[in-house]
């Protein structure tokens, strides 16, 4: 899978028929098979709805323009129903609350499962088994009871661990995780990131990570985006960016890194 995302702007319909507030401005960016793109900036400067226009899931007031070409087709033009059958099954996405993703009401093998059949026309028993392998893969411990459990009896990192399986199992060539870690403590943090670097590796996954913290993109993405103000302030790979930053705002990122993480950065980062 080839993604290109080419002079993508988004806008805010105002009251009143006031201009639209632009806050995407004018985004170009490439994404192929094994590779992650990061997505970075400050609260505000865009990365949620740039990760939802690549989805499909901008809302009714905002106006896109410009391609998010997948394998050189357009979604941004396409219908509620076609890129409802693209989400799920060739796109899927994780959540900074898990929570919101998860289906409080539904056992979680069978919020796996939902996937599995729908995507991969597996049988009850086989979506089950599969199901389990899903969550053995995203390293939950004792997963057999777990598929049994509702998201409510699960710590926070254990429902993220099933919102990565929940994302995985109609198997997408690209996966889009806004802030996945954000809000689980750093060493489960860090265990989920090795997850998905390892999941990216394993599948040629495409993956596009969202985070305001230098440090989670640097972990996994070669490349990364700067977004400011909804503009792209600065882009190329994420270990030129470190030791050269061009752009104050790619500094202000740097300089708000725990003195510790920046430490494990390339060297000239640091000074
Ligand atoms: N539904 C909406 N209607 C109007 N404006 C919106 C809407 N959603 C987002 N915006 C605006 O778009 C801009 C970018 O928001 P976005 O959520 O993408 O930022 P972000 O970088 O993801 O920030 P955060 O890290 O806080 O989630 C903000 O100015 C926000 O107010």
């Amino acid at each position: 899978m080839r993604l290109a995302i080419r002079d993508l702007s988004v806008g805010f319909a105002q009251p009143r028929g006031a201009p639209p507030r632009e806050v995407l401005r004018r985004i170009d960016a490439e994404l192929g098979p094994g590779e992650v793109l990061g997505i970075v900036g400050e609260s505000g400067s865009g990365k949620s709805v740039l990760a939802l226009a690549v989805i499909g899931l901008l809302p009714r007031t905002a106006r896109a323009r410009g391609r998010v070409e997948m394998d050189g087709t357009d979604l941004l033009p396409l219908g509620d129903g076609a890129m409802s059958r693209i989400r799920g099954r060739r796109i899927g996405m994780i959540f900074q609350e898990p929570m919101t993703a998860l289906n409080p009401a539904m056992r979680v093998g069978a919020q796996i499962g939902e996937g599995l059949r729908l995507h991969r026309g597996m049988g009850r028993a086989e979506a089950r088994a599969e199901a389990l392998r899903l969550l053995d893969r995203v390293r939950i411990d004792r997963a057999a009871e777990r598929l049994d459990a509702f998201p409510h009896e699960l710590s926070g990192g254990q429902r993220q661990r099933v919102g990565i399986a929940i994302a995985l199992a109609p198997e997408p060539e690209l996966l889009i995780a806004d802030e996945p870690t954000t809000a689980l403590d750093v060493t489960v943090q860090a265990e989920l990131l090795d997850i998905l670097d390892e999941l990216v590796s394993e599948r040629a996954l495409s993956l596009i990570l969202v985070s305001h913290d230098l440090g989670v993109i640097a972990r996994l993405a070669e490349r990364c985006l700067v977004l400011w103000r909804g503009a792209a302030v600065e882009t190329g790979p994420t270990a030129r960016l470190l030791a050269d930053p061009r752009h104050d705002h790619t500094r202000a990122l740097i300089d708000a890194l725990p003195r510790r993480t920046r430490a494990t950065l390339p060297r000239s980062a640091d000074g």
